[in-house]
């Protein structure tokens, strides 16, 4: 495209805003077309045949699926234009967008032709002269700010000076909600971004240098380059809170990418949402690889040989159930090489057939009769001894039952854990049904694995379920009920409720995305999994991780130093080496976008205090140091509540958070919500209130304008000494932190 001569500010804001008018009319135009397409197919869906139907179903949600991610493109729709060397003009923005005879208007932010907005420098202009970036208001360009590469056009009086687009997102008042970068992504960020896909690629990087952010734009980036493959098979991003969750969720869809699954570490286990885990014995504990053998072993331990031989009742018969035979079955059984449900099967077949000979054998002596024997072997399982012998040999299991008795039955705790010590095992057991906990996922996880479905146990009941489930919802319901009398017929009488099949056979619906069908599906392998404040993971999360992709292809960000659990890992080889050996690339971002450099020396001030390794990266903005207040014994809550009316007045419509330790929060939140009403969200999913009242934990990944840390010392003394939540906690404002102290205060934290 020519270059339009324009020479004075006022001329090329004009210049771009009837620019930007066009891209939002050929938005606006295209938008009614899906809209009508969709229209149209939905209006001659109930017509044609079965497979006319489903044709139509994936046209619909193609179109769908296209129609959202235009709504969701609208605000800051461009954000950036080159102009090459070539004299082209280049308009950069969230998708792609072209006239209706496929004249290019505008290039996608993740194309290679884009690459350059990102990554050129004056010394590696990468074949462009100027950078503009196009600032929005709504649909109006309101500003315009360049970088000029090229020194020749730096006398030009039509290149336009002022506040750094960055910095301009950088001061922005904080929402609740994290907003995507595409319009500024640094250079570093951007080569971490487009990286190739496969591999374990681990992104290192201080407090505030945009490793969320990044990990969510390479999402986005490798689901525009690698389409085909990761719609399939889907991303899976891994979080680690529902509230961080909450906090991301919008950035995806603005970057016009919905189906991405996010979960946390709670809710990895289909089915399960587990609570956390308070006891930091009990999460040191299940932490480690050894937990994946004593899940193995609880899993043998439920294929019993019985003490003894077992007469059976069958009918006015008796059978013998020997020792032996019961014992040739399970080995035999085991061999199959498959999981205890499935190869349950075999144990039963073999179990059934020995008890049809004999009761065949008793009838021939003592009547005479040779028997049909289809009929004896009915005999046989129709009898109730034979069906709870076979059980207590081998019961069929969901891996909540496994786990659950494994942690609240001593015996069988001590039988599978012979490593532990007395006080371990106290540490370990807890009343039956107690909720599981987080630390518990990765051995549901192990332990499904181990058990298989349930449904092998007997029929290929899951597949049934599916083509009842095509038919109708109600088909479906008899399907089930079905699955239960077959159970019954092999044995599994009372054990299995019609809730567990159910749980165990989430049937697809009609139109599943992938995204749904992953996040039911426990083995579902993904294409690519992101990993957010990785440093948290525990040897056995990795392991399930890991389980989850199998081609191995990861993006893991994270900072060692934040690490707030006792049985975070040292090292990034440490996390992963049991898993990819050293087959892992480091990067590592130098740039503190979002800490101001005096709360992040504060901060860096502390975690070195107390011999915590931090790296110190480069911030953006110098700002104002903290503000320590010391509050008399009983004034903690009232220094708070000064502090955050304080900060309130100066940050003007923007967030404050408190920050204290998980036993104040009650104290502090009510007292606030006292004081404000109206304005204090305590905990998670509260984000968007003005006041925010959370633990050091749940403010992990999260920023707010200002910062009323509370009781410092009381953060490093509930994580049992380590610093590296007060450290998170510290490195959350974006513009001011203040620190209100009754008692001690941590070393490095004292004032001059
Ligand atoms: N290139 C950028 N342009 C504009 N804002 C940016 C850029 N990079 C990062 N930011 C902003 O900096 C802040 C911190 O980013 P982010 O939360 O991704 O950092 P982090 O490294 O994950 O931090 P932490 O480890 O402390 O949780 C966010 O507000 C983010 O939007």
């Amino acid at each position: 495209m020519a270059e339009t001569v324009a020479t004075t500010a006022a001329e090329q804001l004009a210049v771009e805003r009837e620019y930007v008018a066009r891209l939002y009319e050929r938005l606006d135009e295209l938008r009614a077309e899906k809209t009508e397409e969709l229209a149209a197919v939905r209006r001659s869906r109930s017509s044609g045949n079965h497979q006319n139907r489903s044709e139509r179903d994936a046209f619909a949600s193609h179109y769908e699926d296209r129609l959202a991610q235009l709504n969701a493109v609208d605000h800051r729709l461009v954000f950036g234009r080159l102009d090459t060397d070539e004299d082209e003009r280049r308009y950069v923005g969230r998708i792609g967008l072209a006239t209706e005879d496929h004249q290019r208007l505008m290039v996608d932010w993740r194309a290679r032709e884009a690459a350059a907005f990102y990554q050129a420098t004056a010394q590696h202009p990468m074949g462009v002269r100027r950078r503009r970036h196009l600032i929005l208001e709504g649909r109006e360009v309101t500003a315009l700010e360049d970088d000029v590469l090229d020194p020749q056009m730096l006398d030009d009086e039509g290149v336009l000076h002022g506040e750094g687009a960055l910095l301009a997102a950088l001061n922005q008042k904080r929402t609740g909600r994290m907003s995507d970068i595409v319009a500024t992504i640094q250079a570093e960020q951007d080569r971490i971004i487009r990286a190739p896909l496969p591999g374990v690629r681990v992104v290192q990087g201080g407090p505030g240098t945009g490793k969320t952010a990044v990990a969510l734009h390479r999402a986005a980036y490798l689901l525009y380059e690698h389409r085909e493959r990761l719609r399939k098979a889907g991303v899976l991003i891994i979080g680690p809170s529902s509230s961080f969750l909450w906090y991301i969720e919008r950035v995806l869809p603005a970057l016009g990418e919905t189906g991405v699954v996010m979960s946390s570490l709670a809710e990895l286990f289909p089915g399960v949402s587990a609570v956390p885990e308070r006891d930091p014995e009990a999460a040191r504990l299940k932490a480690g690889l050894e937990m994946a053998e004593v899940v193995a072993r609880a899993v043998k331990d439920r294929q019993k040989v019985p003490g003894a031989d077992q007469v059976l009742r069958v009918d006015t018969h008796r059978v013998t159930l020997t020792r032996k035979a019961v014992k040739r079955a399970r080995d035999k059984a085991r061999a199959t090489g498959k999981p205890h449900n499935e190869a349950r099967n075999t144990f039963v077949k073999i179990l059934l057939r020995e008890l049809t000979e004999q009761l065949g054998e008793h009838l021939n002596s003592t009547s005479g009769n040779v028997m049909d024997r289809s009929y004896l072997a009915e005999d046989i399982r129709q009898s109730r001894d034979v069906r709870v012998a076979l059980n207590l040999a081998w019961l069929p299991l969901t891996p909540q039952q496994l786990v659950d008795q494994l942690l609240s039955k001593r015996h069988y705790l001590e039988s599978a854990a012979p490593h532990l010590r007395p006080a371990e095992v106290e540490a370990l057991l807890r009343p039956a049904g107690a909720p599981f906990t987080v630390a518990d996922v990765p051995l549901l996880d192990e332990a499904a694995e181990l058990l298989g479905d349930l449904d092998a146990a007997g029929v290929r009941v899951r597949a049934e379920a599916e083509r009842e489930q095509r038919r109708s919802a109600e088909n479906a319901e008899r399907a089930l009920q079905n699955m239960h009398q077959s159970l019954e017929d092999v044995g599994v009488d009372g054990v299995v409720s019609a809730q567990d099949l159910t749980a165990f056979n989430t049937v697809t619906p009609h139109r599943m995305t992938a995204a749904e069908a992953a996040t039911a599906d426990r083995t579902w392998a993904y294409g690519h999994v992101v990993v957010d404040e990785a440093q948290e993971l525990t040897p056995m999360q990795w392991r399930v991780l890991m389980r989850r992709c199998p081609m191995k292809s990861f993006t893991v960000v994270g900072d060692i130093a934040q690490a707030g659990s006792t049985v975070a890992a040292r090292s990034w080889a440490e996390s992963l080496g049991p898993f990819v050996g050293d087959r892992f690339a480091l990067e590592e971002l130098t740039v503190n976008y979002r800490t101001p450099a005096a709360i992040a020396r504060a901060a860096a001030g502390v975690a070195r205090a107390a011999g915590l390794e931090v790296s110190s990266p480069r911030a953006v903005r110098e700002g104002e140091p903290p503000v320590l207040t010391r509050v008399g014994e009983d004034g903690l809550v009232e220094g708070v509540l000064e502090q955050v009316r304080a900060e309130l007045e100066v940050v003007e419509g923007g967030l404050v958070a408190v920050i204290a330790a998980e036993d104040r929060l009650p104290e502090l939140g009510a007292a606030l919500a006292r004081a404000l009403p109206g304005t204090v969200g305590a905990g998670v999913r509260r984000l968007d209130r003005q006041v925010v009242v959370l633990s050091a934990w749940d403010a992990k990944g999260l920023e707010f304008d200002a910062v009323v840390l509370a009781e410092p010392a009381a953060l490093v003394h509930e994580a049992g000494g380590g610093v590296g939540n007060l450290y998170v906690a510290m490195t959350r404002p974006t513009q001011r932190l203040r620190v209100v102290a009754a008692g001690e205060l941590p070393a490095g934290l004292q004032q001059d």
